[in-house]
C-alpha cells in the first residue's frame, strides 16, 4: 500500500523569546499557522528492513540527516518495527528558509507511518515523539494555528485567522537557526505583543493581526544579511498589509487581503528575488488528521 501525505509549510505571525534556558534552547512564545505551500511525501513499504529517502533536491540530504528519515527511524526503534519504508519527497517548500520544511516532512512521515504500520498513536503522542526530532515538528504534526511555547513543542490550538494572501520571498542565502538564536541579545529585545495577536485572531480581526505581527529574530538575521531587510522594505513599498520575516529567516512574507495587492507585491518582488510564492493561509487543523 502506497500512502500520499501532505506536508504544509508554516509561518510565524508572532515570535517572542522570553529567556535562554539551561539546556541551550530558548524559551519562546509564538503564533504559528500553516500555509498552502506544501511538500508531498509518498510512503511505500519495502520488503527489506531499511529506510530509503529519495528527494531529487541537491539541498536535501537523502540519508539519516533527513528529518523524515529520522522520524521513520525513531518509530521503528521505539515500536520494534521490522519493516522497511521508501520515502519519496516531492520538495516544494524552499530549504533552510524559516518555513519548517524539514520539520513538516518529519511530521508527515510520523502521521503516514502511524497508519502504514498500524501503530494507533494519537496526534498528541505523535507530536510528543516529533519533539525529539526538532522544536517545530510538534506543531507540524497538527498543522492549523497554534500558540507554541516551551522550546516550541508545547502546542495550544487556536482558531484560524481570517483567510488572506501570503506572498513569500526567499533570498538565495541559507540561514542557520542555531546561529540566529546564538546571536540574539536577550536584554535588547523589543517584545512583540503576542497577546494582542491571539486576541485579534480569536476575533477574526484582520487589521488587528496586521498591526501585531512581530519577530524578535528579525533584527539578528537583518544584521547578518542586510538583503533580507531590503526585501521587507520592498514588500512594504508594494503595499503589503503587514510584512514579517518567518522563523529565523531568511524568508520574508507579506499579508494581503486584496488580489490586486497580492499581484503587485508578487510581480514587484519577482524582479529581484528568484523564489517568490503567493499562497493562501490554511489555518484549519482538521485537514491533516
Ligand atoms: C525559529 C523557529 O523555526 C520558529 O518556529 C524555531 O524556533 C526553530 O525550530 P527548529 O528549526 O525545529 O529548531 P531545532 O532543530 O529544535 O533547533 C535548532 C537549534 O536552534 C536553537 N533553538 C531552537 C529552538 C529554540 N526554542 N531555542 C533555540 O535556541 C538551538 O540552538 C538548536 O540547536
Ligand atoms: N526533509 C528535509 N527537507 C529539507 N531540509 C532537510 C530535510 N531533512 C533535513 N534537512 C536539513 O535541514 C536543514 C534545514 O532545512 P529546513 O528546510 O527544515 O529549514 P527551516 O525551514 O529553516 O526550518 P525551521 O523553520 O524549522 O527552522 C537543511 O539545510 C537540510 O540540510
Amino acid at each position: 500500500m502506497k500512502l500520499l501525505v501532505k506536508a504544509p509549510a508554516k509561518i510565524n505571525l508572532s515570535l517572542d523569546v522570553l529567556r535562554k534556558r539551561n539546556d541551550g534552547y530558548h524559551e519562546v512564545r509564538m503564533i504559528m499557522t500553516t500555509i498552502d505551500l506544501a511538500d508531498h511525501l509518498e510512503l511505500t513499504p519495502l520488503e527489506e528492513n531499511r529506510i530509503e529517502v529519495v528527494s531529487h533536491n541537491r539541498y536535501v540530504p537523502d540519508d539519516q540527516r533527513n528529518l523524515a528519515y529520522q522520524a521513520a527511524d525513531l518509530l521503528k526503534r521505539r515500536f520494534g518495527i521490522r519493516q522497511g519504508v521508501s520515502i519519496a519527497i516531492e520538495k516544494t517548500i524552499p530549504v533552510a528558509a524559516g518555513l519548517a520544511g524539514g520539520s513538516s516532512d518529519a511530521a508527515a512521515a510520523l502521521r503516514g507511518l502511524n497508519k502504514i504500520w498500524g501503530l494507533g498513536l494519537s496526534m498528541d503522542e505523535l507530536a510528543e515523539i516529533g519533539a525529539e526530532i526538532g522544536s517545530d515538528v510538534s506543531f507540524c504534526v497538527y498543522g492549523g494555528t497554534a500558540i507554541a511555547t516551551g522550546r516550541g513543542e508545547k502546542i495550544e490550538h487556536i482558531p484560524a485567522p481570517p483567510p488572506c494572501w501570503v506572498v513569500l520571498a526567499k533570498p538565495q542565502i541559507g540561514v542557520s537557526t542555531a546561529e540566529v538564536y546564538r546571536n540574539l541579545q536577550i536584554d535588547r529585545i523589543t517584545h512583540p505583543n503576542v497577546d494582542q495577536m491571539i486576541h485579534s485572531i480569536r476575533h477574526s480581526d484582520y487589521e488587528g493581526i496586521c498591526h501585531s505581527v512581530g519577530n524578535v529574530l528579525e533584527d539578528v538575521t537583518f544584521r547578518m544579511h542586510p538583503e533580507v531587510a531590503h526585501i521587507k522594505e520592498q514588500m512594504r513599498r508594494f503595499g503589503a498589509d503587514a510584512v514579517l520575516m518567518s522563523g529565523s529567516g531568511p524568508t520574508v512574507f507579506a499579508l494581503a487581503h486584496h488580489d490586486s495587492r497580492m499581484h503587485r507585491i508578487y510581480n514587484g518582488l519577482k524582479g529581484f528575488c528568484e523564489q517568490v510564492y503567493a499562497v493562501r493561509t490554511l489555518g484549519e487543523r482538521e485537514r491533516l488528521e
